[in-house]
């Protein structure tokens, strides 16, 4: 059993493991302090930090929700029994969230039905959601972090890349991870904060099942979102604190496509989300990508 969980994934995580022996690690220390000293704020929903995050969950769930419905369909995977599923729409889905932070989206997920593994760089993180994850009974039994790089899951599921790891029992995420990958892999506002972006898309990639989705959800690199994220959103308006983003980090859709291609996923056209500050309101569509967008990618199921 283990080791036929580590043959299917084998071929796409020694692909990240290449990648891994390229450069260190998607890991950015400044980055993961940063959000690390925030740790606090994670579950303060008027937090000028995390606040806009929290609403984001008003487009971001429905996004998912359709994503792993419409994989699920094209597999031919509709389970048999549908009971439960209108108000758990992704009921028995196994989701692995990276860069879960506080367990914002994670928790959502859960409360929807999803079997969830979040996964983050950063201990005080890890800590923040795992303490609130406890709080509602309905969800704690399908929550769970640990603090891991996805790339170094990628490699533990591997585990025989090279012959190089012992049969050794696998624990914590990797030991939650069905065999043959998680039926959806989300990673939400974080490939904007990480080193070496394509090593990250791999390694989420490697994650995945043969015919699982990838979500992600990031800013894109325009003078309309230097002036919103960072000019409007840091120095005038205070929305988020100074120094959150680098404007040199954002990807543009067609660039993260082609780093979803790279990783062997078939990516979907890229979905405009917007956030209104005044009203506090998310909404999704409106055809060009101004500031953020969504984006997934399906695992080909040969
Ligand atoms: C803007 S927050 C988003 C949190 C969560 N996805 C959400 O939307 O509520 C970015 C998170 O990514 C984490 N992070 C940054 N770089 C990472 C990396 N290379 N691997 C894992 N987590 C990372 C940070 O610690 C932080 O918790
Ligand atoms: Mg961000």
């Amino acid at each position: 059993m283990l080791r036929a969980k580590r043959v299917a994934i084998n071929a796409m995580a020694s692909r990240a493991v290449a990648l891994r022996a390229a450069s260190t690690s998607t890991q950015n220390p400044d980055e993961i302090s940063k959000f690390s000293k925030l740790a606090r704020l994670w579950w303060d929903e008027d937090s000028a930090a995390f606040g806009a995050l929290h609403r984001m969950n008003q487009v971001r769930v429905p996004i998912v929700v359709e994503a792993a419905i419409a994989a699920e369909a094209a597999r031919g995977d509709v389970p048999t029994a549908r009971s439960g599923r209108t108000i758990r729409p992704l009921a028995r889905t196994s989701v692995l969230d990276v860069g879960s932070g506080g367990g914002i989206l994670a928790e959502a997920l859960a409360r929807v039905g999803a079997i969830v593994t979040g996964l983050d760089a950063s201990a005080e993180n890890v800590a923040a959601a795992s303490a609130h994850s406890v709080i509602d009974p309905d969800i704690a039994e399908r929550v769970f972090y640990e603090k891991l790089l996805v790339e170094d899951l990628a490699a533990q599921l591997a585990g025989a890349v090279e012959g190089s790891v012992a049969e050794e029992p696998l624990s914590g995420a990797a030991a939650r991870a069905p065999a043959g990958g998680f039926d959806v892999v989300v990673s939400s506002e974080v490939i904007e904060h990480v080193n070496s972006p394509a090593m990250f898309v791999a390694a989420l990639a490697a994650c995945l099942r043969p015919g699982g989705v990838l979500v992600m959800t990031t800013i894109t690199r325009t003078a309309l979102s230097y002036a919103g994220a960072i000019f409007a959103a840091e120095q005038l308006a205070g929305l988020v604190p100074p120094g959150t983003h680098d404007f040199a980090k954002f990807l543009r859709p067609d660039e993260l496509s082609g780093l979803m291609v790279d990783a062997g996923l078939v990516p979907a056209l890229p979905e405009p989300i917007a956030y209104n500050p005044i009203t506090g309101r998310w909404s999704r569509g409106g055809g060009r990508v101004v500031m953020q967008y969504a984006l997934s990618g399906t695992k080909p199921l040969q």
